[in-house]
């Protein structure tokens, strides 16, 4: 199986702090890979800076052979990487359609001499807009809340729509960051149910995940981290029997 992401010899430091420390593993492309570990472990550090949010203080990233730890968050989201934040970053004052709507217009080719004479095409592209925008809405089950302000959705839909807004960039890698916390058993189904369909759909999924079970039933691969160091990889029933991984979450208990 090909490797879509790989990570090497990673590291961030924060002043005097070394949050990530020589992390390399890669992802295979077309499956669900969860990143745990304790609190301060480092995970969020290493997505954003996957995502070009946070520059790695040295260390190399190359998503599907191209490097991109020297590239913007815009410029690898063209490449068809997208990621949703453990502290929910949608446009809470724009409606639950227009968050999903801007994701879609950002990658739609509308030139300003559409907009300005008002061209066929213009209107055309904005239907179009609007009925792909509706369908992902319809996958998380938020159609009827299309027109509610994102601020006044329930926690857990805000969370969905962060999803929705995400696909709508049409990624091949998709990074979920605690996508189920905050949510309910009922919600956890649902995206669990949503991230199985990416997978089929042939998306890749990285997730950062703190509930276990969510990430057994999911992951077909695990990578730990404790302290800004890979301490395991493997599947999820090797993961559970790694003494040193045992350890360490016994420790945090
Ligand atoms: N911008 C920053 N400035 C200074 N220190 C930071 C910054 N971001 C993260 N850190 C520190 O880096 C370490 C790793 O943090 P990170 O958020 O990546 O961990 P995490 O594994 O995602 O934790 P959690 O599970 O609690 O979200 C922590 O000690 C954190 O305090």
């Amino acid at each position: 199986m090909s490797e879509i992401l790989k990570v090497k010899n990673l590291v961030k430091t924060f002043g005097g702090l070394t949050a990530v420390k020589n992390l390399s593993f890669s992802i295979k492309k077309g499956l669900i890979t969860a990143l745990i570990g304790p609190n301060g472990s480092g995970k969020t550090t290493t997505f954003n800076m996957i995502s070009g949010h946070l520059r790695p203080t040295s260390g190399e990233i190359y998503f599907e052979n191209t490097r991109i730890d020297n590239l913007p968050p815009y410029k690898i989201a063209r490449l068809g990487i997208a990621r949703t934040f453990q502290n929910l970053e949608i446009f809470s004052h724009l409606t639950t359609l227009e968050n999903v709507l801007l994701a879609i217009n950002s990658r739609l080719k509308v030139f300003l001499w559409e907009t300005v004479v008002r061209a066929p095409s213009f209107f055309h592209k904005e239907r179009l807009a609007r009925q792909k925008a509706l369908e992902y809405l319809k996958m998380f089950n938020l159609e009827s809340w299309a027109e509610t302000p994102a601020a006044s959705l329930p926690f857990g839909l805000q969370r969905y729509l962060e999803i929705a807004r995400a696909l709508a960039t049409h990624p091949t890698l998709l990074l979920l960051d605690e996508a189920a916390s905050g949510l309910d058993a009922r919600e956890k189904d649902l995206l669990k149910e949503r991230i199985i369909a990416l997978k089929q759909e042939g998306i890749t999924i990285l997730l950062v995940e703190h509930d276990m079970n969510l990430v057994m039933d999911l992951a077909d691969e695990v990578i730990v981290l404790d302290m800004g160091r890979k301490i395991a990889q493997g599947t999820p029933r090797e993961i559970q029997r790694n003494p040193e991984v045992i350890a360490v979450y016994l420790g945090e208990g």
